[in-house]
């Protein structure tokens, strides 16, 4: 599992370790650190041209004793001090004293084009709000040159505890942080400004007792959680998923969420609607039943909603059944907060699995705003509905019902998943796991993965259907159980 902690835990550990260690030592291990990094992103150091952006804090701090080590290995080592009367003091002696020199007023942006590496230690954890208008220029000047951006803890200018990007910020080609992963680092806009993210160990203890903010999991972490058949497993004591989509109109949608269900881990897959000829054509071991939710036979979870078009009555039987329920597209909208809420207070999960567009119409606000502030609005929604969200797009999250806790950030995934049905396919899939036996959390983030990791090897790079993705399933959960 990879977490992230928010900037309040990272500065409370911070306070125990520097308790500890000797002054010093934390900024000393960062810029070691971070100065191996620069070197490997350089390749050869002697006869390089490193120009460090300092700001005013320990940020600025850990780019400056970073240059003095690269300039002892023989660097052209140059800083442009945003703030110079309040550059980090023993930074800048350090840089002096290994050769290293300060930018003169006025010739900084031409200097950080020209560079071969620049080192982003403008703002760390500090920082507040997008880059001031100062640092704008040169973060333009580091965009346009020809050198290679490494980023100090954090790309200046993204808020490391949300993930938002609301001003003007660093593109980094790699972030090189300390001590914690923080959030910002795996939740886009900000993810896509750090580029490649290099951690250094600076020893601080983030575990135990504390929470993480956002947490990640790995191959190992869902191959735990996926079902295996034992020897006397039968059909339906594997689980049976109930799939209530389609429509006269969206017969498809049906077909690729059962294509997702039949790969998910369920023992069989039953199918209501107005599409099971659809269905049986494509996947003939589907059960079609012609009667609705109610009535068509147990199951062990439901997926409701894709294409469902306006079919009310279909969602409010799925909703009133005691087992967990994933609710997608068309269903999101039909379904009433109050009957989401029913369920979560008869103890029954419930998994929404929302895009951003959908996320927005639900919380009453625009589709930027989700797209902009992905972990409030997940927290949000699963709060209001007291049920897991899965808040799908180019980072997607999975919340706990309530919304509190950490949120899982899925790692994998490619954007050509940015394909029509491919979410189908992620409704399917994530029902199947429900019906298998996973809590609503582990199902959402277990189908994200596996679905992100299928997306990957249907694309190598080329464009992508939806029924690609769901055939290259197998292949990704072999992936996660072989590690
Ligand atoms: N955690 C750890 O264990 C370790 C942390 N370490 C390092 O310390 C870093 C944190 O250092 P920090 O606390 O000094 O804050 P930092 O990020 O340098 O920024 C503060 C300065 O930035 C300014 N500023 C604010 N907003 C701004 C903006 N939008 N645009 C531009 N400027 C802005 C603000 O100026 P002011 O408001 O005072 O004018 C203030 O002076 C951390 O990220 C890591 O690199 C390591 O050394 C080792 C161990
Ligand atoms: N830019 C992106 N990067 C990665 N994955 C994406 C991106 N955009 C969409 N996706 C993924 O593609 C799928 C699209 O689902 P959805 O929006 O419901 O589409 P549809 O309704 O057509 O099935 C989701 O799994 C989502 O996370
Ligand atoms: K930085």
């Amino acid at each position: 599992m990879r977490t992230a902690y928010s900037v309040e835990t990272v500065r409370a550990a911070e306070r125990e370790l520097m308790a500890r260690a000797p002054e010093g030592a934390l900024m000393q291990r960062a810029a070691a650190g971070l100065a191996a990094a620069c070197a490997d992103v350089l390749g050869r150091v002697y006869g390089s041209r490193v120009v460090l952006l300092v700001g005013s804090g320990d940020n600025g701090g850990d780019a400056l004793y970073a240059g003095a080590r690269l300039a002892r290995r023989g660097a052209g080592v140059r800083a442009v001090l945003l703030a110079p009367g309040r550059a980090h003091a023993g930074g800048l002696a350090a840089l002096r004293r290994a050769g290293g020199s300060v930018v003169a007023a006025g010739g900084a942006e031409a200097c950080v084009e020209q560079a071969d590496l620049v080192v982003d230690g403008i703002v760390g954890i500090g920082g507040k709000g997008g880059l001031r208008e100062e640092a704008v220029p040169l973060a333009e000047a580091a965009r346009r040159g020809r050198g290679v951006v490494v980023a100090v803890d954090l790309p200046s200018g993204v808020d490391a505890d949300t993930g938002e990007a609301r001003g003007a910020a660093v593109r980094a080609d790699v972030t090189v942080t300390f001590g914690a992963y923080k959030p910002g680092l795996l939740i886009d806009p900000a993810r896509e400004y750090a580029g490649v993210v290099r951690f250094v160990d600076i020893g601080l203890e983030t575990g135990g007792a504390r929470t993480p903010e956002v947490e990640a999991l790995q191959h190992a972490d869902v191959a735990r959680l996926l079902p295996v058949p034992a020897a006397e497993s039968d059909k339906y004591r594997r689980g049976v998923v109930g799939v209530a989509a389609g429509s006269a109109r969206y017969p498809g949608a049906a077909v690729l969420a059962v294509g997702g269900a039949l790969r998910g881990g369920a023992g069989a897959v039953r199918y209501v609607g107005p599409a099971g000829g659809a269905v049986l054509a494509r996947h003939p071991e589907t059960l079609v039943s012609e009667r609705g939710p109610a009535r068509a036979g147990r199951v062990q979870a439901w997926v409701v909603g894709p294409g469902a078009g306006d079919d009310a009555a279909t969602v409010g039987e799925v909703l009133a059944a005691d087992v967990p329920v994933l609710i997608d597209a068309d269903g999101l909208r039909l379904a009433g907060v109050e009957a989401v809420r029913a369920r979560g207070a008869r103890g029954v999960p419930t998994l929404m699995t929302p895009h951003a567009g959908e996320a927005a119409a639900l919380l009453g606000v625009e589709r930027e705003e989700v797209e902009s502030g992905r972990l409030a609005a997940v927290r949000e929604l699963a709060g209001r509905y007291g049920a897991a969200v899965l808040l799908k797009g180019s980072t997607t999250l999975v919340a706990q019902a309530g919304g509190g806790g950490a949120v899982r950030v899925n790692p994998t995934g490619t954007p050509w998943l940015a394909t029509a049905g491919s979410g189908d396919v992620l409704s399917g899939l994530g029902g199947s796991l429900l019906a298998a036996g996973l809590s609503a959390v582990d199902a959402g983030s277990a189908a994200a993965y596996l679905h992100g990791l299928a997306g990957r090897f249907a694309a190598e790079g080329a464009p992508v259907s939806a029924e690609d993705v769901a055939a290259r399933i197998p292949e990704a959960w072999r992936s996660v159980v072989r590690g």
